[in-house]
């Protein structure tokens, strides 16, 4: 029967043999389980041999990565290198699935490419991918919807049975507008979070709170309370890149998408106000001790594609500030991307934040909320907090001695406090 059994292929051999090996390559909730359970089962086999198992195969997914070019646009050699070795395995009829995030065209692209080099006959569609990193496993096991992009109803039909245990929720479309309904999604998303990071802003300025604003406008159904947790912007493997292409995929039409450019353009600036707030808290940032607790791009990953702690941390060590820098599981990652003698990179939250002048909340991992506000002013040289995502509430800030600036509420800045702490230990 369809489904049944699953062989997944990467060519990368260090992943296939973490895999053989029981580990999973990524950080990412309950996968491990899941992944052990239908090895055990027999469902479930790794290799690096896209012939065999594209041979032993009715349904081939393509899941490669799409990662920007320079200019923005979808770097598109991995699908098509995929796309010619499955090509070149055929040995019968196979319907043929693209799960990348691919710019418009692309599915029909991959079909003549595959027809230029097999004579089996085959179908093609597009199955875009919705999951979130961090709870990927719940999203694919429980997905809000599966769309299926399908000029053949019989490959529509395969692709229903297919998923239909995850959900009755099932579009089937046609393939260019299966393709946009990702591109769409994603910019969407993304335009809700430069929005409340916009309303943020203001609400600075005017002495509003953005997390009451936020609720206030969820609880019109056709607003929609998620994702309006305003913060330092999106970061991640998916949102810088897919608003840019779809910048490009409109650009190549000679369509100007305005909204979108401002989304990207707004989602840049939103970072950096976690240095403006430490320069008004600080002063001068040349020698101050910083504490940055968090460098994923969200919590319960280790993914650190285009996290707002890149970009921060070059501009702290730009301005010649220390830092010490704590993430429960994405320190490795991010030490590839950006390492310096200038940073102390500490095993717990505590000991980032001991003897720093100012801590820096960047990703809200549970963990953080485990330390408590007295505790850490009692590590910390003085009690400033620049909190990137809003984690402490008001009133556990009134309890403490800490100078408190949020992404959009009301500044609570004892700084009589801190200017007393200051002469205390000079
Ligand atoms: N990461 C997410 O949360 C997410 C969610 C939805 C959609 N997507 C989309 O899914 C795609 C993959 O994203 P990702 O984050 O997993 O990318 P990734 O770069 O982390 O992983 C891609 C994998 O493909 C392998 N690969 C490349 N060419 C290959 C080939 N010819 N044969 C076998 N393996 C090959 C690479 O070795 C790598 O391990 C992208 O298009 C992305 O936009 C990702
Ligand atoms: O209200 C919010 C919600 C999210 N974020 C940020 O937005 C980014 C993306 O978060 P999220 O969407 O939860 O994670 P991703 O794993 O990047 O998932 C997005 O990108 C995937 C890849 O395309 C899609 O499959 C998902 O549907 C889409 O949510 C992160 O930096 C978050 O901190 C906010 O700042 N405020």
């Amino acid at each position: 029967a369809l489904g049944n059994t699953v062989v997944c292929v990467d060519q990368n051999e260090d992943k296939i043999s973490q895999l053989h090996e029981g580990k999973v390559p990524i950080y990412e909730p309950g996968l491990k389980g899941l992944i052990q359970d239908n090895v055990e089962q027999g469902r479930l086999t790794f290799t690096t041999d896209t012939a065999s198992a594209v041979e032993g195969a009715e349904i081939v997914i393509l899941a490669v990565g799409t990662p920007s070019l320079p200019g923005g646009e979808a770097n598109l050699s991995y699908i098509e290198g995929a796309a010619r070795e499955v090509a070149d395995a055929m040995n019968g009829y196979k319907v043929i699935v693209t799960k990348s995030t691919v710019p418009v065209g692309t599915n029909d692209r991959i079909h003549s490419l595959i027809a230029s080099r097999t004579s089996y006959s085959f179908g093609v569609a597009s199955v875009p991918e919705f999951l979130r990193e961090g709870s990927a496993v719940a999203d694919t096991l429980q997905p809000d919807r599966i769309v299926i992009g399908a000029s053949d109803p019989h490959v529509a039909a395969v692709l229903c049975t297919l998923h239909e245990p995850l959900t009755t929720n099932i579009l089937t479309t046609d393939i260019r507008s299966a393709e946009m309904i990702k591109y769409a999604s994603n910019a969407f998303l993304a335009t809700k979070i430069s929005f409340i990071n916009e309303i943020a802003n203001i609400c600075e300025k005017v002495g509003a709170d953005v997390t009451r604003v936020a609720h206030g406008m969820g609880l019109d159904q056709r607003i929609g309370s998620s994702f309006l947790s305003a913060g330092i912007g999106y970061g991640g493997s998916c949102f810088p890149k897919d608003t840019q292409a779809l910048i490009q995929i409109a650009g190549n039409v000679d369509y100007e998408f305005k909204l979108l450019k401002s989304v990207v353009e707004v989602n840049q600036g939103q970072r950096f106000n976690v240095l403006r707030k430490l320069e008004e808290a600080l002063g001068d940032l040349e020698g101050a001790t910083i504490g940055i607790w968090g460098l994923a791009f969200k919590p319960n990953t280790d993914d650190v594609r285009d996290a707002p702690a890149l970009d921060i941390m070059q501009s702290l060590l730009e301005a010649g500030a220390q830092i010490r820098a704590y993430d429960p599981v994405a320190t490795a990652n991010f030490r590839r991307l950006l390492d310096s003698s200038e940073v102390t990179w500490a095993d717990s939250a505590r000991e980032a934040a001991e003897g720093c002048d100012a801590l820096c909340l960047l990703t809200e991992w549970e963990e953080f909320g485990e330390v408590g506000l007295g505790e850490l002013n009692e590590l910390m040289k003085y009690p400033i907090m620049i909190d990137g995502r809003n984690v402490y509430s008001e009133e556990q800030i009134r309890q403490s001695a800490f100078a408190y600036y949020s992404v959009g509420r009301p500044q609570m800045n004892n700084m009589d406090m801190v200017r007393q702490r200051s002469v205390m230990n000079p």
